[in-house]
């Protein structure tokens, strides 16, 4: 059995640990308060995060970094965004040298403007073999009720990706390898920024030729970023490209969709914030990624605008008003 360490206890990485468990894994779930760690020990559940779902018994949990970690192949990073590089600095002298470090995160660092792959190689200097990342259609309450669902584990070191992919292939759980590992990661943080978007169109009343033309136009932004830097188009329309678009722009179970339904609603940014624990990366990843997209000459004008709505510089209705007002040009420019 390998020893699988998932930082760390929130809705993704406990639904992440059950497919693993589920695959065949012995998983320890780290979690940030210990009070959190003892109830998933007593009760096979987090109570927290994903209530009422059992979990299976080679999954523990612990508070403790060094136990989490030591003897653990391979090291899920599953933190909000914001918070990995300072999370990982903590952790990193206690990571097997030999481990691989997989990320499920869906965000762009704030200032460095770094994905997430890239902020864990800085801090633990491990080489491109030794991280990789998931990414896909995976809304996890759906996830840890085991509903079918796809993914892609992606490495530079395709042999890497396939070991993963084996490492959680579960019953209801099917990885596919790549290794468009920039691809894979914008994919899955622009993805958040139109969910927002749309989340917003919704609250505002809007129905679905609206919603489709936000995803349809937010599709063609990711795109066009994503290969500016060197992406492969078709990641931009496979799982964690299209997939995970639909996926987050149409269900309610989105946080970020949910987020863009209250401002389009009328709530600002704090008193959203104010009304839930989870995290929704696209309002912190909606400026990060609209830094890369002016650094790398790339219009953004959902970046943009989902920026200023976020920032409380712009209404929700005066964004969905300047989507329709822009300068007209041709679909594939
Ligand atoms: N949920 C989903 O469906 C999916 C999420 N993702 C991505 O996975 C990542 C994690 O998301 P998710 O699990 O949903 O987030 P949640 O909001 O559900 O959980 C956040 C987790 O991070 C911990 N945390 C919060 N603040 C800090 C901090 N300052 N330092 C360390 N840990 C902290 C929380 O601990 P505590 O409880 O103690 O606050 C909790 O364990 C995100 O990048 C998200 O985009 C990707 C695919 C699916
Ligand atoms: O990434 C996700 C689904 O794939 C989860 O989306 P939210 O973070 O918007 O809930």
């Amino acid at each position: 059995m390998t020893k699988v360490a998932v930082f760390s206890a929130g809705s993704w990485g406990t639904a992440f640990s059950l497919v693993l468990a589920d695959a065949g894994n012995d998983v320890v779930l780290w979690a940030r308060r210990e009070e959190l760690a003892d109830a998933i020990n007593s009760t096979h559940q987090n109570p927290d995060y994903q209530p009422g779902i059992q979990l299976p018994p080679s999954v523990s949990a612990t508070h403790d970094v060094e136990k989490a970690l030591a003897g653990a192949e391979v090291v899920v990073l599953a933190t909000p965004s914001q918070t990995l590089r300072g999370n990982l600095t903590e952790w990193a002298p206690h990571i097997e040298p030999d481990s691989v470090l997989l990320s499920l995160m869906k965000g762009v660092e704030l200032g460095s403007l770094k994905r997430m792959s890239e902020v864990i190689a800085e801090v633990t200097g491990a080489g491109p073999e030794r991280i990789a990342v998931l990414s896909g259609p995976n809304l996890s309450p759906e996830i840890a009720r085991r509903e079918p669902a796809a993914s892609v584990v992606a490495c530079e070191d395709e042999d890497v990706a396939r070991r993963l992919q084996d490492l959680c292939h579960s019953p209801a759980f099917r990885p596919y390898t790549s290794v468009d590992v920039l691809g894979c990661e914008l994919g899955g943080a622009y993805k958040n920024v139109v969910g927002l978007a749309v989340g917003m169109a919704v609250g505002l009343g809007f129905g679905d030729n609206t919603t489709a033309s936000v995803i349809t136009r937010g599709l063609a932004e990711t795109a066009r970023l994503a290969m500016a830097l060197g992406a492969n188009p078709l990641t931009l329309m496979g799982l964690a490209g299209l997939g995970d678009l639909v996926a987050t722009c149409s269900s309610p179970l989105s946080r970020n969709r949910s987020f863009g339904e209250k401002l389009g609603k009328g709530m600002t940014t704090d008193e959203i914030y104010a009304s839930t624990r989870q995290v929704a990366e696209g309002a912190k990843s909606c400026s990060s990624l609209l830094a890369l997209a002016r650094r790398t000459g790339v219009d953004a004008p959902i970046a943009e605008h989902v920026d200023a709505v976020v920032a409380g510089r712009l209404t929700a209705e005066d964004m969905m008003e300047a989507f329709i007002a822009r300068d007209t040009k041709a679909e594939t420019d």
